[in-house]
């Protein structure tokens, strides 16, 4: 476990000439490094890492999700996430911007081997990983940004929608819940968040569709809120955006916003047991199962 905590030297980034400036520790993130781009491959593991940033000035977290080769979200990585969450409460952060420290993709969204050939003891570990860490970005007291600088399909984009603003990389990434591609259904909880994201008349054309949205498109529906043109410019736009909540105070801001997400947060706490048997009998079901594995065939063909 390394348990740092970066700071950002007058915004100017933690790497100078490849060199990091790493202060002391001020409290622990499991699991979690903070690496150079360029190294993210090396440090891949079933865990994957998290590089944590905090800028000393406004309390801002960076948060890069490093996990190779496509950033998906398995048990251990989804855990890693909820962890580096608990730590941003506990040390009361002022603001989240969620991004992947991976080239082109911002998330695949759940690790297809996780559902695929599973048992049903495996599957409830993991779904209801995703459960708790899904709650916990949905509900952070802290206000959230997703930079999102590559693609976001399935529950890439559930995590971008749980973020309070989403600024995407464009033209070339796509983002959307894409389930019904796969002949799966999303989950009752990403159905609801996307229509608290888009409304229902745009999920409903999303969903049924399986659409992945380019950044355009998105901008277009609402998917997301700003587009850019490099990584610099939506660092900066993140930045602006959390900056807008130093002078708010910050329980009326929590507040407001777990009074506005109450309705699709309690939907899923009071019917987590449903949604598990849900996705139980759905993907353990022999025809699922095929499908998942020509999709994972499909993937590997490219
Ligand atoms: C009720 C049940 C509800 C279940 C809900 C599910 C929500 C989900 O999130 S389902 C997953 C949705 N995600 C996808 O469909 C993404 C699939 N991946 C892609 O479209 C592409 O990989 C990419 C656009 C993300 C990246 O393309 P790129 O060309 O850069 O890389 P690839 O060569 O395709 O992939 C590299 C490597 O990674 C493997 N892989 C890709 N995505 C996943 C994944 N989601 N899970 C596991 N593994 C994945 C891919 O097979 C390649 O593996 P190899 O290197 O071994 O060939």
């Amino acid at each position: 476990m390394i348990i740092s905590f970066h700071y950002n030297i007058g915004n100017q980034g933690i790497f100078h000439n490849s060199i990091m400036f790493v202060k002391k520790a001020l409290f622990a993130v499991p699991n979690s490094k903070s690496l150079p781009i360029g190294l993210v491959a090396r440090f891949s593991s079933a865990t994957g890492d998290i590089g944590v940033t905090v800028n000393d000035k406004t309390g801002v977290a960076t948060v890069k999700l490093q996990r190779a080769p496509v950033n998906s979200l398995n048990t251990g990585f989804l855990k890693n996430i909820e962890s580096t969450l608990d730590s941003l409460e506990k040390e009361k952060a002022r603001g989240l911007i969620l991004t992947s420290g991976l080239p082109k993709i911002f998330t695949a969204g759940l690790d297809i081997l996780e559902l695929y050939n599973c048992t049903t003891e495996s599957l409830t570990t993991f779904w209801t990983q995703l459960q708790s860490t899904w709650l916990k970005l949905h509900a952070t007291s802290f206000p959230s940004v997703a930079l999102i600088n590559g693609h976001a399909p399935g529950a890439g984009c559930q995590l971008a929608m749980s973020c309070e603003y989403r600024i995407m990389l464009g033209p070339k990434y796509t983002i959307g819940l894409n389930e019904t591609k796969m002949g799966i259904i999303a989950p009752f909880w990403f159905v609801d968040t996307m229509i608290d994201t888009l409304g229902p008349r745009q999920a409903e054309l999303a969903l049924t569709s399986g659409k992945l949205f380019t950044s355009s498109e998105a901008l277009k529906v609402g998917l997301i809120d700003e587009e850019v043109g490099s990584e610099e410019e939506g660092v900066a736009k993140a930045e602006a955006f959390l900056s807008q909540y130093a002078t708010i105070p910050g329980t009326a801001r929590k507040l407001t916003k777990l009074m506005i997400r109450e309705k699709t947060i309690s939907n899923l706490v009071k019917n987590k047991d449903k949604d598990l048997k849900n996705v139980i009998d759905l993907i353990t079901s022999a025809q699922v199962q095929k499908g998942l594995g020509l999709y994972l065939q499909s993937l590997k063909k490219k």
